[in-house]
């Protein structure tokens, strides 16, 4: 029978030296799926991984791994699981390729992703240099590389584009997007929440040692309520007029023109139009994962 899920965790409580960590958290990701866990600092999303890898015993609760319970460490869930941790130890004394070779040949898998992944990870010019030479993006992108290069069904991601620049991030994002990773299941954490919203199936909020929220991107920020921003690059000598119109709950005048929050864009234009506001060029923005993130945490993301 196929399983179901890729991660199950049912009611996990982890405590560490008398804290509570975890506390009592559900979580369940799809098998295929790119599942987005996301929270403060602190907030517990690598004792997590730990756990649901098997590295950590849970205190009290259920955790299953491909159908299986993941501590005490299995052997045969090794070759389906990739593992990118914070820090990464690599072997010394080899080259970045001869890395990702031994890394293959462990798992007993095949050399064939090997030069692939060089490739996408914009790693072809550091192919040769040995490992304690590379730079901390280049390590970085190792460290992603290590975890993907068996091709197993699972990889756990923690934080996989902290610190690289915007152009290696870029191609990171779009490797992690191909369809060759797509038919894995990914669990990642980060704390840029525009990438989350872009790149993930699910995104789970963690705060205060539980899953405050799962959901699609899009229908976190629907459930949320956030309603909408309109800039008003046309009105800037009508915002007096604008103040008190029904549906809308604040005015701002910015350089670029009036902003306008309101819960309900279409009556928002409607009662613009009604008393005469130029809405010429208006931009409407819909609210962010970030200010779903705001709204739940009360914490301002830090990226
Ligand atoms: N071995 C340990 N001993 C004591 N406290 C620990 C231990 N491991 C984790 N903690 C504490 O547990 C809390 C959660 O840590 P964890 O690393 O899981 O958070 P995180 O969400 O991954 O944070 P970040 O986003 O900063 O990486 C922190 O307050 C941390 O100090």
């Amino acid at each position: 029978m196929p399983e179901a899920l890729a991660v199950d965790v049912e009611n996990l409580a982890v405590t560490i030296k008398q804290k509570h960590i975890l506390k009592g958290l559900d979580l369940r990701v799809e098998q295929g799926s790119f599942h987005g866990v996301i929270g403060p600092n602190g907030a517990g999303k690598t004792t997590l991984f730990d756990t649901v890898l098997g590295f950590r015993q849970p205190t009290s609760g259920r955790v299953s791994l491909l159908g299986q319970t993941p501590h005490p460490r299995r052997p045969e869930l090794l070759a389906r699981v990739g593992i990118q941790p914070q820090k990464t130890a690599f072997f010394t004394k080899t080259r970045l390729i001869e890395h990702l070779q031994a890394v293959a040949d462990i798992f007993g898998a095949s050399r064939s992703s090997v030069g692939t992944l060089v490739e996408a990870l914009d790693l072809t010019a550091a192919a040769k240099t040995k490992v304690e030479n590379l730079s901390g993006g280049e390590r970085q992108r190792l460290a992603v590389a290590s975890a993907l290069v068996h091709r197993p069904d699972v990889v756990f991601l923690d934080e996989p584009t902290a610190g690289l620049d915007p152009a290696a991030r870029q191609n990171l994002v779009a490797l992690l997007q191909s369809a060759d990773v797509l038919g894995m299941t990914t669990v990642y954490t980060t704390h840029y929440l525009d990438e989350a919203e872009r790149l993930c199936d699910t995104v789970s909020i963690i705060d205060d040692g539980k899953i405050q929220r799962t959901g699609s991107p899009s229908r976190l920020i629907a459930e949320a309520d956030l309603g909408a921003t309109i800039l008003l690059p046309a009105a800037l000598h009508q915002a007096d007029a604008i103040e008190g119109l029904s549906g809308i709950t604040s005015v701002r005048v910015t350089d670029d023109g009036v902003e306008v929050r309101t819960p309900d864009t279409a009556a928002a234009f409607a009662a613009l139009s009604a008393a005469g506001i130029d809405t010429g060029s208006a931009q409407v923005h819909n609210g962010r994962l970030e200010d779903v993130y705001l709204q739940l945490t009360g914490k301002d993301y830090v990226a």
